[in-house]
């Protein structure tokens, strides 16, 4: 029944509340008044509608997707957002753009890399969209090896230029977002060649598009790369293809703030690492486990609604049937998720915090953190994706058959969200980095170094302090166990955060209760699918096991008549979950009836093609029949 909340009495089981839950999730209470204003703005206005962008053909989807930002940025000018609310007002849009990727790493990628002067000339136009941008570093040939780019920019001492040329197929850039048919301008990666020394690779900053018709400039040839997994989804980007045919920039275009080339054409380092040219890279990667919450918490409230609202079998003298939500089965699925939600947004936060801190740091010309922002950005990175992307095609299992439909919002969820495993490092390759610094950090423990931060448990272990290794020496043999140990590592640290977040001063009623409920379901849950390896090496007894165990299934009990409540405290809009099954209200089957009689076959009763197709078929078999 419309107007009528079917959630009410789950609603009225709260043990906490749910508006102090709400700013803790927020981060602030300002943040929680920022994201309510931005998400009924675009809630509210007709021009954001979505419901229909699964329905779309690509270049249609693609129109409306420029539309849309055109839309949004025209509301960020009139309304005079700050950049703070601009941005929110990107999330709660929930559309992949091209935007993203301007103001996500071209825009970072100028800061970060630029000199003074370089940031004076581009910030300021790209700020205003004058400009349009993208990051152009992987192609066809490689990604995750970026030192193995095929792409040459070559000085040129009597034009005081550099030539930038894709020497072979394998060198076209291919996957970069917003260059495929939108970016006047790219942040391109190319190896610095100067009287033909190859000086590896660095950004260059390489105008594409003419700013009065947009053709691409004569050398460079550009295009997208094609439909991409799903529906909607990740196809409103535009990923590119691109080719340099000695294409010309003057020098002052290299990005210059970590090594720079003189007008004699000397090559000059700084005193800064040249790891920093992947700076991009880690900012991303930590905005990117600030975004796992988002999604997975995403996905998590519809099908907790949705299990709230369902019922199957357990029907006692002609009563209602079971809610699936008090299944155990269903508990021990969706919990963790719960849990895990929780636990990203509260690593997210603090890596956030280290990573202004690295930044800091960096200013003041003090590096020694860099390696363990490298190592917590990528391995946070590469778990937090990779549980989430997993834990979305867990919540449309725990949503039955209705979680396939496209309008569960489920399916476009999953598609959008599952290239995170790829997309600014593949989650392997980032583990190995992390497994690489943690061998680093052994094989140092023996000359009697102290590990600190994120490390500093390893300088307690005893047999770590009696090892004496090398980092090269079986690392290849032993890598995919070395993978399981990083992921343990990242593990830790986000059981750590937790409960430093726990130890916080956390106003509210029942709210630090709810929250100690789950940060144990998270790291008992956590204790119980890897109970092998403790028991195989004597960290748990069989019988601790067993207790951790019970533990767990006690704090599934004490969550589950605060379920309803604690996804509400995620504060989504029915406009933003765009989910039928995880409406605010729970009206799911009368919505979903209703959806079904709007589907476009759904248009005229006797469908386009049954007169070719169809109803010769019947014909044949009546005649057969008759034989
Ligand atoms: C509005 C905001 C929006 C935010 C955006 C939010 C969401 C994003 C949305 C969509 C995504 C859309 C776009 C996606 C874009 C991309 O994918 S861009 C391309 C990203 N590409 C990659 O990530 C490639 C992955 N590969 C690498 O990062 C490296 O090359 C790799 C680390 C794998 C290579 O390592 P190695 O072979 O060891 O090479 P090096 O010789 O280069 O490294 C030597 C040492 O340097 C250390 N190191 C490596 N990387 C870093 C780093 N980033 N920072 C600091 N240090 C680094 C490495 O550990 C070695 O150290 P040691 O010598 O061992 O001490
Ligand atoms: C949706 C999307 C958007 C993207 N946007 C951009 C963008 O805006 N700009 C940009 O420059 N790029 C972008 N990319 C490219 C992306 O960064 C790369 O695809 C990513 O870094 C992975 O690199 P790869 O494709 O070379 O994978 P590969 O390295 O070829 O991986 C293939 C397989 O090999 C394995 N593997 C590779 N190396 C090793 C190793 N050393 N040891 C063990 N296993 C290994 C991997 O684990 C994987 O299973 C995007 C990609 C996607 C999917």
């Amino acid at each position: 029944m419309e107007g009528v909340d079917h959630l009410a009495d789950e609603r009225k089981k709260a043990e906490f509340n749910v508006e102090a839950m709400k700013i803790v999730w927020a981060g602030s209470q300002h943040n929680l008044e920022v994201s309510n204003r931005i998400s009924k703005l675009v809630a509210d206005d007709p021009a954001f509608r979505k419901d229909d962008r699964t329905m779309l053909p690509r270049k249609e989807l693609f129109k409306n997707t420029l539309r849309k930002a055109a839309y949004a940025w025209k509301r960020i000018n009139e309304l005079r957002l700050s950049e703070e609310e601009a941005s929110k007002l990107r999330f709660y849009v929930d559309e992949t753009a091209y935007t993203d990727l301007h103001w996500g790493m071209f825009i970072p990628a100028i800061k970060g890399q630029g000199t003074d002067e370089q940031q004076r000339k581009w910030l300021p136009l790209a700020y205003k969209m004058q400009i349009i941008g993208c990051y152009a570093q992987t192609e066809l040939g490689h990604g995750s090896n970026v030192q193995g780019l095929e792409t040459t920019a070559t000085f040129d001492p009597h034009t005081d230029e550099f030539v930038i040329h894709s020497p072979t197929l394998t060198s076209s850039k291919w996957w970069p977002g917003g260059l495929g048919k939108v970016s006047t301008h790219a942040v391109t990666y190319a190896r610095l060649i100067i009287d033909g020394k190859d000086h590896g690779v660095h950004g260059f900053i390489v105008q594409l598009r003419s700013l009065e018709d947009h053709r691409p400039l004569p050398g460079i040839t550009v295009g997208d790369i094609g439909m991409k997994f799903g529906n909607g989804a990740y196809n409103t980007m535009d990923n590119g293809v691109l080719r340099f045919d000695h294409v010309r920039i003057p020098r002052n275009q290299m990005l210059m703030k970590v090594s720079q080339v003189t007008r004699e054409g000397k090559y000059k380092q700084s005193d800064v690492p040249r790891q920093l040219v992947y700076g991009t890279m880690v900012y991303v990667r930590q905005r990117i486990v600030a975004d796992a919450s988002c999604y997975l918490s995403r996905a998590v409230c519809i099908a907790t609604r949705y299990s709230a609202v369902r019922r199957q079998f357990g029907s006692q003298n002609g009563g209602p049937e079971t809610q699936v939500i008090d299944y155990k089965t269903q508990q021990s699925r969706l919990f963790p998720l719960l849990a895990s939600a929780y636990a990203f947004r509260f690593v997210g936060e603090w890596l956030e915090w280290l990573y202004t801190d690295v930044m800091q740091r960096l200013q003041a010309n003090d590096f020694s953190t860099l390696p363990e922002a490298h190592a917590c950005t990528a391995g946070l990175k590469s778990l937090t994706t990779s549980v989430t992307a997993d834990g979305i095609e867990e919540c449309r299992k725990l949503c039955g058959g209705h979680g396939y439909l496209c309008t569960s919002g489920l399916p476009e969820l999953f598609a959008v969200y599952v290239p995170a495993c790829t997309y600014e490092g593949d989650n392997i390759v980032l583990l190995l980095q992390v497994a690489r610094f943690l061998m680093k950090t052994v094989s140092q423990i023996g000359t009697g170094k102290q590990p600190v931060g994120t490390i500093a448990y390893m300088g307690r272990i005893e047999h770590l302090m009696q090892c004496r290794c090398n980092v090269q020496r079986g690392f290849a043999e032993l890598s995919a166990d070395l993978v399981e140990a990083a992921v343990a590592h990242c593990q830790l640290i986000v059981v750590s955060k937790f409960i430093e977040k726990l130890q916080q001063d956390i106003p509210g009623e029942g709210v630090k209760q709810q929250l100690e409920a789950l940060c144990g379901i998270y790291y008992l849950s956590l204790l119980h699918k890897h109970q092998g390896d403790f028991l195989a090496t004597s960290y748990l007894t069989p019988k601790q096991s067993a207790l951790a165990n019970d533990q767990l299934r006690a704090l599934y009990s004490k969550v589950r008549p605060n379920a309803i409540a604690l996804v509400d405290a995620f504060n989504y809009s029915d406009h933003f979950l765009s989910s039928i099954l995880g409406r605010y209200d729970g009206n799911v089957y009368p919505k979903l009836y209703e959806a079904a009689w709007k589907d476009p076959l759904n248009e005229s009763v006797v469908p386009d093609g049954y007169h070719e197709y169809v109803r010769p078929l019947l014909k044949q078999q009546l005649h057969t029949a008759r034989l």
